[in-house]
């Protein structure tokens, strides 16, 4: 029996502009989702109600994973079992972790010595095939942990940050909203192309910020790329309720993480106004937790 586990992820800027190449900051956070494998007649999936076999419709990541596998190595029957504490569909990266670790856990039990470059290019292989399109910030952030600045795939180390992390409760797929996104910019190509570079900037200027440890300067700009989001359509009337409560109970920054359209906001915030910040939104009609970044990426957690 092996398990895995592999992180979630927020956006502190740059996403959807990432989906056209742009930059991007994201970064691990403490959420993890964790998978073990172990020895089965067929391929299955664990589930409330015991094992069944791999169903593409249901686990379609999980599915894309193994017929990779099938590409390179005898898949042998295994028994899949996933247990994640990152919420669904919410923006922090449940599918690229749960996909991360899925790939880390078969890469064990069969042992195909992957490295962990290929671990997040196979990743992104799988991601872009269930959503049809997607950046490779999600699964190389689940891969190597910490913080990363995409597209250039740079490891920009660690900064302990602490998070409010805001859920709306409503689901949102990223397939759908980055493809709502593709079709305004198929209409204005011009506007929200310069709208996706601006974004870009947002990204680049930040990075210096964060490592001069000038987290107000940080937020100013997360404001800024709120505005930008909530232009191309991604926003919500629940999302804009969470980031105002926040702001007005002294987050330093807020705004959307991932793909939008419901899921999670996140709050940058001092030490100080954590509760506050936290409780705010609760009043505010989300729910909310505290978490920090993490420097630590897919790993094996026991064999
Ligand atoms: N615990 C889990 N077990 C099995 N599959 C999971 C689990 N968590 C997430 N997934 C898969 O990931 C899908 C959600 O991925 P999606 O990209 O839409 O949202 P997200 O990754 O949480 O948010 P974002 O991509 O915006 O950061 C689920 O529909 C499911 O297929
Ligand atoms: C919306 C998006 O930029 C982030 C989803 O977490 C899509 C992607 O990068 O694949
Ligand atoms: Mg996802």
């Amino acid at each position: 029996m092996i398990t895995s586990s592999a992180p979630g992820k927020i956006f502190l800027f740059g996403e959807h502009a990432v989906v056209y190449g742009k930059t991007a900051i994201a970064c691990a956070i403490d959420l993890r989702a964790h998978v073990t494998v172990e020895e089965a007649p067929t391929v299955q999936m664990k589930g409330p109600g015991g094992s069944v076999d791999l169903n593409p419709r249901k686990h379609p990541y999980i599915y894309s994973v193994v017929e990779k596998f099938k590409g390179f190595t005898d898949v042998t029957g295994v028994n899949i079992d996933i247990h994640s504490d990152i919420p669904v569909g919410s923006g922090l990266g449940s599918s690229a972790a749960v996909t991360i670790a899925t790939i880390k856990a078969l890469d064990a039990y069969y042992g195909t010595n992957l490295t962990l470059e290929d671990i997040a290019h196979m990743g992104h292989q799988v991601e872009s095939e269930v959503q049809g399109r997607a950046s490779p910030t999600d699964t190389f952030v689940s891969t190597f942990g910490g913080m990363v600045q995409i597209p250039d795939r740079k490891k920009l180390g660690f900064y302990d940050m602490l998070i409010v992390i805001g859920n709306t409760g409503k689901f949102s797929s990223t397939r759908k909203i980055v493809s709502n996104v593709a079709a305004l910019k198929e209409r204005h190509p011009i506007v929200i192309g310069q709208i996706m570079d601006t974004i870009s900037a947002i990204s680049e200027t930040g990075i210096e910020f964060i490592q001069e440890g000038d987290f107000h300067t940080v937020g100013e700009l997360m404001n800024i790329n709120q505005g930008l989001l909530d232009s191309i359509g991604v926003g919500s009337k629940e999302l804009s309720e969470l980031v105002y409560a926040s702001r007005k109970a002294g987050a330093l920054g807020s705004k959307i993480t991932g793909a939008g359209g419901g899921g999670c906001m996140i709050a940058l915030c001092e030490h100080k106004n954590l509760s506050r910040v936290a409780h705010a939104i609760k009043r505010a009609g989300g729910d909310s937790f505290i978490c920090r970044t993490s420097h630590v990426g897919v790993r094996i957690e026991s064999k």
